[in-house]
């Protein structure tokens, strides 16, 4: 299968290169990038110098719809929802990274990114690709919004108690992290060594656009629309990205029944991981791999449960989900492509 990356030389887009050379059912056919097309790759990042030796082109749906069969969009938000409808009319798969289709509510999009939402008539029609919620979905689909960084570890930590009474849905807390590649190659200041380099920031207090994604998928799950208080940090690290959460128990559990519940709702998922009691995960245990890491606290004092889960932003965050939808779409072995042990330390 033949497949073009939108926006290649962004962090997202340079990691799907990466993750895409080694698999072994794709070949990567075209690059395509915006201010940089005209521009080889391996000049931008000549860590794959020797290894892919390409120019950026332009965007050009016919161009794609004659070399590809699957498009990647892993620009920023509010570009694929001009550029990917074009796409979906040649019969290409489409797989967007960027927030553009992931929410169902178009006024949600509108509040939250602050742009005008994508056309009524594809808005909500993208299958949201977190796999291990909604594989079934994920099956034969043609167009699929891959989950932002922040939801994927914050719902694969909460999705295992959102049913059954488990916990107060008005009680959920999230307490993000993130390392500085999350925010992409394009936030030059905010990126600056002195700025990030021995220092803590948290930021979009109330405001972050990943709220109204985690409240919706959260409502999927339970059947329960519930507000959350959610806060992201910007940790001095590259990759990495944590969710702390925090929600106040029904009913008196322990740390050993959670772990069990878990155990069994992840039983089929090959990249999530729970921790063993009194373990819990840090960033660098799944840094370059397609892993959630999942640990949990059951504080008998309060009654509250805390959830600690980690991905690698760029990979499970990112690229390495992406590839995951694409190999469930094509009912390949979920793993295809991604079987990478993190890097440590
Ligand atoms: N970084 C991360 O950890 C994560 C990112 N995402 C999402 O993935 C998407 C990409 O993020 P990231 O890789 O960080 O972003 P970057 O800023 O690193 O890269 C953005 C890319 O998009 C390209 N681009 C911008 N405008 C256009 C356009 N009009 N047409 C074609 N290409 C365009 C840029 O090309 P050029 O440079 O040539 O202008 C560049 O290649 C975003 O929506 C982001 O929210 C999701 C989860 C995690
Ligand atoms: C560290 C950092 O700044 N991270 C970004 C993640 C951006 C992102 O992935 O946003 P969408 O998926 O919604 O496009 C942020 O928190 O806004």
């Amino acid at each position: 299968m033949k497949a073009g990356i939108v926006g290649a030389n962004g962090y997202s887009g340079a990691e799907l290169i990466r993750l895409l050379l080694n698999h072994p059912q794709i070949k990567l056919e075209m690059l395509i990038a915006h201010t940089n097309a005209g521009t080889d790759i391996q000049s931008i990042y000549p860590h794959f110098d020797g290894i892919v030796e390409r120019t950026l082109e332009d965007f050009d749906a016919d161009e794609l719809a004659k070399r590809v069969d699957v498009v990647f969009f892993a620009t920023p938000a509010g570009v694929s929802k001009h550029l990917l409808p074009d796409c979906l009319n040649h019969g290409l798969i489409c797989i967007d990274l960027s927030g553009d289709f992931r929410l169902k509510n178009p006024q949600d999009y509108a509040d939250w990114y602050q742009k005008e939402p994508a056309d009524e008539a594809l808005f909500g029609d993208a299958v949201y690709g977190l796999a291990e919620v909604n594989r079934r979905r994920i099956e034969g689909a043609t167009f699929i919004s891959n989950p932002g960084c922040y939801p994927t570890a914050a719902l694969l930590g909460l999705a295992p108690v959102l049913k059954n009474d488990v916990i107060d849905m008005t009680s959920i807390i999230i307490d993000g992290k993130s390392g500085v590649s999350g925010s992409g190659k394009k936030e030059v200041l905010s990126n600056l060594f002195c700025e990030v380099n021995e220092n803590v920031k948290a930021y979009k207090l109330g405001r972050h656009q990943h709220t109204p994604e985690i409240e919706q998928m959260i409502a999927q799950m339970s059947g329960e629309q519930t507000a959350i208080t959610f806060t992201t940090h910007l940790i001095p690290m590259t990759r990495g990205l944590m969710c702390t959460t925090y929600a106040n128990l029904k009913q008196g559990f322990s740390t050993r029944e959670l772990l069990e519940r878990y155990e069994t709702f992840y039983e089929k998922s090959p990249f999530v991981r729970i921790r063993p009691l009194g373990s819990w995960p840090a960033t660098k245990e799944v840094i370059g791999s397609n892993y959630c890491d999942i640990g949990l606290n059951v504080d008998g004092r309060t009654r509250r449960l805390t959830i600690v889960s980690v991905i690698d932003n760029i990979v499970k965050g990112a690229a390495g989900q992406a590839v995951q939808n694409l190999n469930i779409i094509k009912g390949w072995d979920e793993q295809t492509g991604l079987g990478f042990t993190p890097i440590y330390p």
